[in-house]
């Protein structure tokens, strides 16, 4: 697990030794992820389109658009992932409550889980509550640390062949004594709801091609952007970040809506001129506050994916999180903004459950 890191906005370090730094780190498996979501600070108020150059349509705007009520400078809208997960879900159980009463199929979920991270034992739990609370059946398997790989594809292989279970995930990461390719790989591409299957990412990459499944946060960020009426094509995006989880499905989710898109990573030179020029900028990186005012474009629309802890001697636990984007300087710049938490990440479960559902449907040819 990492350690909570000391860092702010104000930070002197240059881009490129953060994106460096980052990616020996890894995105996801940065998140100290034992700390439970804060509430967030934000009152509902009456959207009002401010300078943008992703365009904002606000005919098809969620309702749900909140403003920040913490800094009295703040132009831009928050883009509430808490909000927006929570009508997802209610979607959702009206469609799993239709389908058992038309057909009476319920869907279900198998979650492997390997070791007893904090994080990742806390994940799990998330996602078995989320699937009760829409009525999906969750299946878990919890392994010890010290349980070989072939012990994992024995429960894989096991609800492979499980009629009843319609999606199966692998909680990541793994031990490091587990071959993760050689696991996700197992899993059969009609129940991969966490779209990591080389096939599925392949048939994303493709044009003319559909996955069967598209990994839950990067689909989380479009839904966002979608939900919130901002155009994406013809736009000019950036990802920061490209790991096989996140940042690579989300570039290639925004080529295909016709985003014109380029991926900063830590090679990249001069990353801060690259990030200016996005109306779109989606930061998975993994790297504190790395992404400052001076990257963002006037109005853009940022979607942080970052989930990292820093110290914080004001709260009760020592550390708070922060996202990948310096959110005090960002939001004065950008047009619409993920909070962290209660941006991206509660999109992630909603999404899996969105896969979910859709995995019984296709297996039973439900409409
Ligand atoms: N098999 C998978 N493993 C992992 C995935 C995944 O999609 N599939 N993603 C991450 C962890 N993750 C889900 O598994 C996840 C991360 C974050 C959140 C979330 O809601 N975060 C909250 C803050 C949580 C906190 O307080 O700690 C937020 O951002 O508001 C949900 C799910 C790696 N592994």
């Amino acid at each position: 697990m990492a350690s909570v890191m000391l860092t702010d906005c104000s930070s002197s370090t240059t881009a490129a030794a953060l994106l460096l730094r980052s990616s020996r780190y890894r995105v996801r498996h940065s998140v100290l992820h034992s700390l439970r979501s804060m509430p967030l600070q934000f009152a509902p108020v009456k959207p009002i389109l401010l300078r943008t150059t992703a365009t904002i349509n606000h005919a098809s705007a969620s309702p749900s658009i909140v403003t920040a009520a913490m800094a009295a400078e703040t132009s831009a809208k928050i883009i509430d992932g808490k909000s927006i997960a929570k009508q997802i879900r209610d979607e959702i159980t009206v469609e799993i409550s239709r389908m058992k009463d038309t057909v009476g199929v319920v869907p279900g979920l198998a979650v492997i889980l390997v070791g007893d991270r904090k994080d990742s034992t806390t994940y799990v739990r998330n996602k078995k509550k989320a699937c009760e609370s829409v009525g999906i059946n969750s299946y878990e398997v919890h392994l010890p640390e010290d349980s070989t790989e072939q012990e994992v594809l024995k429960h894989i292989s096991g609800f492979n062949d499980d009629p009843s279970v319609h999606g199966i995930l692998v909680q990541l990461p793994l031990s490091s004594h587990m071959n993760e390719q050689n696991i996700l790989n197992s899993v059969c591409i009609e129940k991969d709801v966490d779209g990591f299957h080389p096939l599925n990412i392949g048939r994303l990459a493709m044009r003319g091609r559909e996955p069967l499944f598209v990994s839950c946060t990067p689909k989380g960020c479009i839904e966002l952007l979608h939900r919130y009426g901002v155009d994406i094509k013809g736009r000019r995006a950036v990802v920061i970040g490209r790991s096989n989880i996140v940042g690579t499905p989300a570039a290639l989710l925004l080529q295909r809506e016709d985003a014109t898109v380029s991926v900063v990573h830590s090679r990249t030179n001069n990353p801060e001129e690259i990030t200016r020029q996005a109306d779109i900028i989606i930061a998975a990186v993994g790297q504190a506050n790395m992404v400052k005012g001076s990257w963002i474009k006037p109005g853009a629309v940022i979607i942080d994916v970052g989930i990292n802890p820093v110290e914080d001697a004001k709260s009760a636990k020592g550390y708070r999180l922060v996202g990948d984007v310096c959110f005090e300087e960002a939001c004065k710049i950008a047009s619409a903004i993920t909070p962290v938490p209660g941006g991206v990440g509660p999109m992630t479960i909603a999404m899996l459950l969105s896969n979910t559902l859709s995995s019984a449907k296709r297996m039973h040819n439900y409409k």
